[in-house]
């Protein structure tokens, strides 16, 4: 019983804490995020105080003097709102916005009826609110409820036309909807563009590696785990290769590890470069790589990896260092039934076993046979 109220207790707090979390300003994703919320308030900012000074003429067309005295304000309001973009004050910009929307609505709802849809600016308003993370979630989504209510309270409590405005109606209501919707579309397209440009953000960084920009081991385990359920169906072959730079300690000891990683970047470039566009290279670890061959014979491989090796020192070329710069490289077609794990013991193992009769060269299970590898290991 104490237990499942604990766990109800931590499961509360870390939605309380992710509901009312707000961005670090130490966040990498810090500076970017203030110029997209910059962005979406000047357009906003923008929009609404294009709208208000449109509805100036409109209520003095219509005789609403009041309204359009109230809509003067409206305009300064909407225009003070660039200066807090400005300033990253998004928070208050957000704040003047609804306020006046609320006020607004509530306003013109009051004096010309609900029939005339000023009310329906209150959609692109909560949407705004909730959808671009200005405030802390718990306050954007109580303003964006708080703005749903107010749509619900002013078109039952001002259900009733204003006899005197009935010739109005018609073209009030057609602006109004058409006013409010296209913000509400633009709103939610600038949004669901920033999401998906965030999202491709962070995975392109959870995929690559820093340095050599290739994808890293974390997307190489994935792919593996993608491509073994596929050869466990038994229709699609495929071969894997462990590469390891031939004494890469050398040139760290000796030219220091800036030196080192320009090497490892100039070897991946060279190594990535070398493959064809449906191989896939990753940077295993440290200076190890991986290569993925889908659909491969081994045979065909093999002897893509020997030109590979062969032409390396010739093609890889690093400042200051005169030592032919080489690989090794184990290789195997992954067969039926065989785990990630067996496989890579046989790689692994093949990778071992070209290190030990000198490096330099390509250990393949189409020529050796791992028995005699797993041999070398003991
Ligand atoms: N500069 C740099 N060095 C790295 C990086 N990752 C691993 N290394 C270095 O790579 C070297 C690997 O050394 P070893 O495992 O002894 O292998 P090796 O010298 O290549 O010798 P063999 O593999 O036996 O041919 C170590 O000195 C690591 O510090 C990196 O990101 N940058």
């Amino acid at each position: 019983m104490r237990n499942k109220a604990g766990s109800y207790r931590a499961w509360l707090s870390s939605i309380t804490m992710r509901l009312t979390m707000n961005i670090h300003p130490a966040s990498a994703s810090f500076a970017n995020n203030i110029k997209q919320k910059s962005f979406i308030f000047n357009i906003a900012s923008c929009c609404g105080a294009s709208v208000h000074l449109v509805f100036i003429f409109l209520f003095v067309y219509i005789e609403q003097d009041f309204l359009a005295w109230f809509n003067i304000a409206s305009v300064l309001l909407w225009l003070s709102t660039l200066y807090f973009n400005k300033c990253q004050q998004h928070a208050i910009s957000a704040s003047i916005m609804c306020g006046e929307i609320i006020a607004h609505a509530f306003l013109a709802t009051k004096l010309l009826g609900a029939d005339a849809g000023f009310q329906y600016y209150l959609w692109p308003m909560a949407l705004l609110i909730v959808a671009v993370p200005v405030l802390p979630t718990v306050s954007s989504a109580l303003l964006g409820i708080t703005n749903m209510i107010a749509f619900g309270v002013f078109s039952v409590l001002f259900s009733q036309p204003i006899p005197g405005l009935a010739p109005h109606y018609f073209g009030l209501y057609i602006f109004n909807t058409i006013f409010a919707s296209v913000p509400f579309i633009i709103i939610a397209a600038i949004a669901r563009c920033l999401f998906e440009n965030q999202f491709l953000k962070i995975s392109q960084l959870a995929e690559h590696d820093e340095l050599t920009k290739l994808y890293n081991r974390r997307f190489a385990q994935r792919l593996l785990q993608y491509y073994f359920s596929r050869a466990r169906c038994g229709t699609k072959t495929f071969c894997i290769a462990l590469v390891d730079v031939d004494n890469f300690k050398k040139i760290n000891d000796e030219l220091g590890h800036d030196m080192g990683d320009e090497a490892l970047i100039k070897i991946s470039h060279y190594l990535s470069n070398s493959l064809r566009e449906k191989d896939i290279c990753c940077r295993w670890g440290g200076e190890e790589f991986l290569f993925v061959f889908p659909n491969t014979q081994i045979e065909m491989i093999h002897k893509r990896l020997e030109e590979i090796c062969q032409k390396m020192p010739k093609d890889v070329n690093i400042d200051q260092w005169h030592t032919p710069i080489s690989c090794s490289f184990g290789l195997i077609q992954v067969q039926e039934e065989e785990t990630l794990k067996e496989a890579f013991k046989r790689v692994d193992c093949l990778l071992y076993q070209a290190k030990n009769n000198g490096r330099y060269q390509v250990a393949s299970d189409h020529i050796q046979d791992s028995t005699r590898c797993e041999e070398a290991l003991i």
